[in-house]
């Protein structure tokens, strides 16, 4: 993924946002003109961008890049993949780990694009169960696995900071495709991912 540095932002859109958090401010009761405050907007306008730059990534094409043929047809797994998205209810931080496995069909992927991939889609507003299907389903489409399986674990701020403001709860959400629908096959994974290996 090629993470946004300060030139990329666009400026139409940097324009736009700054204008709207410089309301957020005035709206919360804050000075947008106090010292601490003035270059606020326009940072919050390039971080807000830079959370969402996954609408501008193409998923498949990453993918594409690095897929190379291959016999090996046992299972690869990617676990502790950490993640960062928004939720689209409150635009409030949700974070946590996926965990990808595959088996190959004569393709195998670069392993780099699977965190490439997570970040695709997690870089959005989202809700972890969508997130969770655009990463299974991109990876079926791209590699025509005989199996894929993505686990995402996660908590969100909106139900800690806010709301229900439980501390400790936290959402597993999971897809499974091809062999993996096999219950041998999706244990293997869930004790891979399982297991304190680094
Ligand atoms: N299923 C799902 N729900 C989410 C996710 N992120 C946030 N939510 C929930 O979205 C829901 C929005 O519910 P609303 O009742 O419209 O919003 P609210 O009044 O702010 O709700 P509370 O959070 O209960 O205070 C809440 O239950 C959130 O916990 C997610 O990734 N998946
Ligand atoms: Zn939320």
């Amino acid at each position: 993924m090629s993470y946004k540095y300060f030139e990329e932002y666009d400026q139409e859109v940097t324009g736009n946002l700054k204008r709207n958090f410089q309301e957020i401010i005035d709206g919360v009761g804050e000075d947008p003109k106090r010292e601490g405050l003035i270059k606020t907007p326009e940072r919050a306008a390039k971080a807000m961008q830079f959370l969402t730059q996954g609408y501008d990534l193409d998923a498949e094409k990453i993918l594409n890049k690095a897929v190379f043929k291959e016999s090996y047809d046992e299972m690869v797994v990617v676990k502790d993949i950490e993640l960062y998205s928004l939720c689209e209810h409150h635009m409030l931080p949700f974070f946590g780990k996926a965990h990808i496995a595959y088996i190959p069909n004569g393709k195998i992927i670069g392993l780099s694009k699977l965190p490439r991939v997570v970040d695709v889609f997690s870089r959005r507003l989202q809700v972890q169960e969508r997130l969770t299907h655009d990463i299974l389903e991109c990876l079926n489409k791209t590699l025509e696995p005989r199996g894929v399986a993505v686990v995402i674990e996660a908590v969100h701020m909106c139900m800690m900071m806010r709301g229900v403001q439980k501390q400790n709860s936290a959402t597993t959400t999971s897809g499974f495709r091809g062999q993996f629908k096999e219950i041998e096959t999706r244990n293997e994974f869930l004790k891979l991912i399982s297991s304190d290996l680094k």
